[in-house]
């Protein structure tokens, strides 16, 4: 309905709109969106948007900015206390966006409820500047990314009224009292429908780089493959099709567990819509293991077609340093990849501990049942034997190396407990264990969806080219984890030994390099360690901070009355 058109922006922020509005989907009771899309609240408001998620970083359980009901004015009273609590990174936040859709701690008659979503107005609709109690501003130049405003937001004694908590799900009542909503989960549904959407992004971002990598691979001509003989084509190198191959078989099958992830998507938040919330679990666990998992294998396979460009990969009229700095932070955002891929394990530990129980698992786990049926010796000690011309005698070698490493993962954590150390301990200590299951999971899950393809394709060429493409995904996957496919505990048990030896020493052995402040020119690596600080100091000197930046921001408000 309404196009943010931005000078000095080289693409729309609608896919920060897309998700302000999903939020508002998420998040809002049906009474609060007709409010919302009604002209009675000015739907220009919607055109500056608002960024949605303003966590901060991961813990956002524990983010520390607060949301005091009173219920003597019947509003929200909204402040970040800290330095560390101000809110930070959000997109079209630094120049943009008049009003910010923001998790807070709620607090009401003296009890703190959690987090939850408040619509904050932040500039002024008429004068776009900040509203009084908003520290708002741009983070600064970033790695990439640049067409995105970052921005930072310190609210202090901001108010707003009651309605302006999204209640969906909570509510507050007028006098303060809180009716609790069927999930504390619920909170976090945007996250999970942006996780599912990156998997589609990983796909594009690596069937593109493969496209340029592939196209200009049939271009190029260099060196001599057979003395006296022209310039083959670089293609035509067995090096070069082994670093690009495999890599076009996995934007295929990334393409299909892009389809594959939206669909889940749509069809489970149906069944939450009416009340079902038994597959939010899988869900999450899915689309944050699929993020983590096909970002890290697109975002390295963006570098290897760069580099398979040679030298005028590095142009940027390739291309593919734009795919690269623009693809990256999806390795970080919507989920930090090895915290995406913890809560993963979390859920796999949980239905393996259901499976030795007896109880029967559905969905994309249910293998964990069948290996506990095969046959009573752990799963770990069953060694892996694969046809390799047959898809579905490669697929059960990916079942079963989930199935062991989720069991390895799990003896882990009894292991650590049985030494009577706590849960979290236990946890920690069993980190590396963890996140290889749920790879191994994932890695599992995409064999399976490339196969699952397959079958539904009856045109025999078509099959045949997409069949070698998923043999190639599969056989190369082995390649690149043949030690989970041997025995390698003894190894882990080591390297993990080893990290306990290196940690006390790690911040020496990094100072002994002896590279001052200057040289190192970091906020991050400051040697006093004091980040937040010159963070925010380096941020306000931002350039789009310092003077008025005339950015008009032209609506085209395609309904005006
Ligand atoms: C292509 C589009 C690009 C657009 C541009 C992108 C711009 C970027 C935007 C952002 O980055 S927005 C900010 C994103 N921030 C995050 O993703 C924060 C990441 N951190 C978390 O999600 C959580 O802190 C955590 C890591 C999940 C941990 O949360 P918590 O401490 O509450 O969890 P646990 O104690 O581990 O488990 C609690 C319980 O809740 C379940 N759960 C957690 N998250 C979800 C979820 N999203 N949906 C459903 N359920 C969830 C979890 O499984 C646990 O359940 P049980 O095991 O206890 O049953
Ligand atoms: C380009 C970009 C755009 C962004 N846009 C937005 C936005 O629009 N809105 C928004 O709210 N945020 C946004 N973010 C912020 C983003 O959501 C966070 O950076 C992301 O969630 C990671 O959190 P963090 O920065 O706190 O990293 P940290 O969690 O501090 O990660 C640092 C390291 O600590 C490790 N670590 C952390 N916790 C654990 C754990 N429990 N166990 C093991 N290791 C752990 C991580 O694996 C990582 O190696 C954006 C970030 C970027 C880069």
């Amino acid at each position: 309905q309404l196009k943010c058109v931005h000078r000095g922006f080289s693409e729309p922020l609608d896919l920060h709109l897309g998700m302000f509005l999903t939020t508002l989907l998420n998040q809002a009771s049906p009474t609060q969106l007709d409010t919302f899309f009604t002209p009675a609240w000015n739907l220009e408001i919607v055109g500056t948007y608002a960024q949605t998620e303003l966590g901060h970083g991961t813990h956002i359980r524990k983010l520390e900015t607060t949301a005091t009901y009173d219920p003597s004015t019947q509003e929200f009273v909204l402040n970040c206390p800290t330095v560390s609590s101000i809110k930070w990174w959000p997109g079209g936040l630094g120049k943009t966006s008049n009003h910010a859709i923001v998790l807070a701690q709620l607090y009401t008659l003296g009890k703190c409820h959690g987090l939850h979503a408040f619509i904050v107005p932040i500039r002024c609709m008429k004068t776009h500047q900040p509203l009084p109690g908003v520290t708002v501003g741009d983070i600064g130049p970033k790695f990439g990314f640049e067409e995105v405003d970052n921005g930072y937001l310190k609210l202090e004694n901001v108010r707003i009224p009651r309605e302006n908590m999204l209640m969906k799900y909570a509510q507050v009542e007028p006098d303060g009292s809180y009716l609790k909503p069927p999930s504390d989960k619920l909170t976090y549904g945007t996250m999970v429908f942006i996780r599912a959407m990156i998997v589609g992004e990983s796909a594009r971002a690596l069937s593109k780089s493969c496209t340029i990598a592939i196209r200009y691979s049939a271009v190029r001509h260099q060196s001599e493959l057979r003395p006296g003989e022209p310039e083959p084509q670089i293609l035509d190198y067995q090096a070069q099709q082994y670093k690009l191959f495999p890599l076009l078989a996995a934007a295929y099958a990334f393409t299909f567990v892009g389809q594959y992830m939206s669909d889940t998507y749509h069809r489970i938040t149906g069944h939450i819509n009416q009340g079902d919330f038994s597959q939010l679990p899988e869900l999450h666990a899915l689309a944050a293991g699929l993020k983590a998992f096909t970002t890290w294998t697109a975002n390295a396979g963006i570098e290897v077609c760069r580099m398979a460009c040679g030298g005028h990969g590095y142009l940027c009229c390739s291309g593919l340093p734009d795919i690269y700095v623009t693809f990256t932070p999806t390795c970080t955002y919507e989920g930090e990849n090895t915290v995406m891929m913890l809560q993963t394990a979390r859920f796999l530990v949980k239905c393996y501990r259901q499976a030795r129980e007896g109880q029967q698992l559905s969905g994309t786990v249910s293998y964990l049942n069948e290996q506990q049926r095969l046959q009573p010796q752990p799963v770990s000690s069953r060694p892996t034997v694969v046809n390799i011309n047959d898809l579905a005698s490669l697929v059960e070698a990916y079942k079963l190396r989930a199935a062991k490493l989720v069991e390895v993962a799990a003896k882990s954590l009894q292991g650590e407990l049985q030494r009577s150390i706590s849960q979290e301990d236990a946890w920690n200590n069993s980190s590396i264990e963890l996140v290889r299951a749920s790879d191994a999971h994932c890695h599992y899950v995409v064999v399976e969806l490339f196969a699952a393809k397959l079958s539904e394709i009856s045109d025999t060429a078509v099959h045949s080219v997409l069949n070698t493409l998923a043999l190639l995904y599969a056989l190369h996957g082995i390649t690149l984890n043949s030690g989970d496919f041997l025995q390698l505990s003894q190894i882990t048990q080591r390297i993990k030994a080893l990290l306990v030896e290196i940690r006390p020493n790690a911040v020496a052995l990094v100072d002994s390099f002896d590279y001052n402040d200057e040289m190192l020119n970091s906020v991050l690596g400051r040697y006093d360690g004091n980040v937040y600080e010159s963070m925010f100091e380096w941020a306000k000197r931002s350039p789009l901070n310092r003077t008025e930046v005339r950015s008009f921001i032209i609506f085209n408000i395609i309904q005006k009355k």
